[in-house]
């Protein structure tokens, strides 16, 4: 095999109750404990890693999985440092929880103005199933994201809709825009097999 091998940093942020746990849980563990776990809210941030190949090239996402109540707000800050790409969180069913997301937009844009930005509206399948529970209207989430020149994409843990997707994208969408000195910065991975032991997942 041959290819790259570099390092993302992601982000997730957003309200706490949004879904951030669920997310990386399905995305790296492709499970789904929001039925039988009771919620706990996340405590300062959580790591995972997982390694996605992209048009021959692999990539090890780094995801930092941040706690979204507002007495850890001034921790995520420090998560968020040097992050490639930010995946702000929101309920599709809690307007507020999208009423925060501007909030995560100011904090980037003032701090991280080279993190690349992604939406996600999550708990798709409640939304689906009834459409009642939607609180925030896709349009006005698109036209958000078209402001900040941000990907949007509603995705479900449940059910794993578009996870797969959103994580991809943020992969393709670093190695595209890699600058030629990044790029000369990673190494091949056939070259370093077995040299570093990674203990990610692979997709
Ligand atoms: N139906 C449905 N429920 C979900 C989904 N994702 C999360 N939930 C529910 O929402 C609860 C909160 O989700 P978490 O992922 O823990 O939320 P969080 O954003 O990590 O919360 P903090 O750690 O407090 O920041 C879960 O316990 C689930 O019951 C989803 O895709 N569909």
């Amino acid at each position: 095999m041959s290819g790259s091998k570099v390092d993302v940093k992601v982000v997730l942020l957003g309200k706490s109750y949004a879904g951030k746990t669920c997310l990386v849980e399905r995305y790296i563990h492709e499970r789904y404990t929001g039925d039988t776990v009771p919620y706990h809210n996340t405590i300062g941030a959580a790591f995972g890693a997982k390694k996605v190949t992209v048009n021959g090239k692999s990539v090890v996402l780094g995801i930092w999985d941040t706690a979204g109540s507002e007495r850890y707000e001034s921790m995520s800050r420090i998560y968020y440092r040097n992050a490639k790409a930010a995946v702000l969180c929101f309920d599709l069913t809690d307007k507020s929880s999208f009423d925060r997301v501007r909030f995560w937009i100011g904090e980037l844009q003032d701090h991280e103005e080279n993190c690349k930005i992604y939406l996600c509206g999550t708990k798709k399948d409640i939304v689906d199933d009834d459409s009642s529970h939607r609180s925030v209207n896709e349009r006005e989430a698109q036209a958000l994201a078209t402001d900040v020149m941000a990907e949007l994409y509603e995705t479900s843990s449940k059910t794993g809709e578009n996870i797969r997707e959103l994580f991809t994208k943020v992969a393709q969408d670093y190695l595209e825009n890699l600058k030629p000195e990044e790029k000369a910065d990673s190494f091949n991975l056939e070259e370093k097999k077995g040299k570093f032991p990674c203990a990610c997942k692979e997709s």
